[in-house]
């Protein structure tokens, strides 16, 4: 990852965008009375499509076609990203530090911390991890 370089991000942390034009907003009375009205039936076709889109119901090699790595498409993601307020979600294991088989030996390396740290100063950065907070603290 290299955004020692990238004046993109702190202007798009320190200008957030004016016009919200890119989100759908919807008012939380429309927003319940939607739900209301065919509940059951609307869970289903999100639970449906989210089904849809998992890795588990493809072909692994056409869904990468389909869903290229981030890290190839740095450009294109710069781009999309301009004039919007950017949070950072990442995982833990796998990501941020390596496979390893003892998971309280998975651990950042001492670049990898350096770069989340500048990432959290840029944007509102989390790490998204099923290990029980209190647990993590020592690999953070
Ligand atoms: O839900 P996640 O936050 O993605 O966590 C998934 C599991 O991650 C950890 O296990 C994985 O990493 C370990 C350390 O490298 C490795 O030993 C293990 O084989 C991997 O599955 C974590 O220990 C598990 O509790 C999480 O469920």
């Amino acid at each position: 990852m290299a955004i020692s370089n990238s004046t993109i991000f702190t202007r798009a942390a320190q200008e957030p965008p004016a016009a919200p034009a890119e989100y759908i907003s919807i008012s939380r009375k429309k927003l319940v009375k939607n739900l209301e009205i065919n509940g059951e039936a609307r869970i289903n076709t999100w639970v449906d499509s989210m089904k849809a889109s998992s890795l588990a119901d493809h072909d692994q090699s056409s869904w990468i076609v389909r869903y290229p790595s981030a890290l190839d498409m740095f450009e294109q993601i710069i781009d999309a990203a301009k004039g919007k307020q950017i949070v950072m979600f990442l995982d833990y294991d796998g990501t941020l530090s390596p496979i390893v088989d003892d998971p309280d030996r998975a651990f950042m390396s001492r670049s990898m911390r350096k770069t989340v740290r500048k990432l959290a100063m840029c944007f509102p950065t989390a790490i998204v991890t099923r290990r029980i907070l209190l647990l993590m603290h020592p690999h953070i």
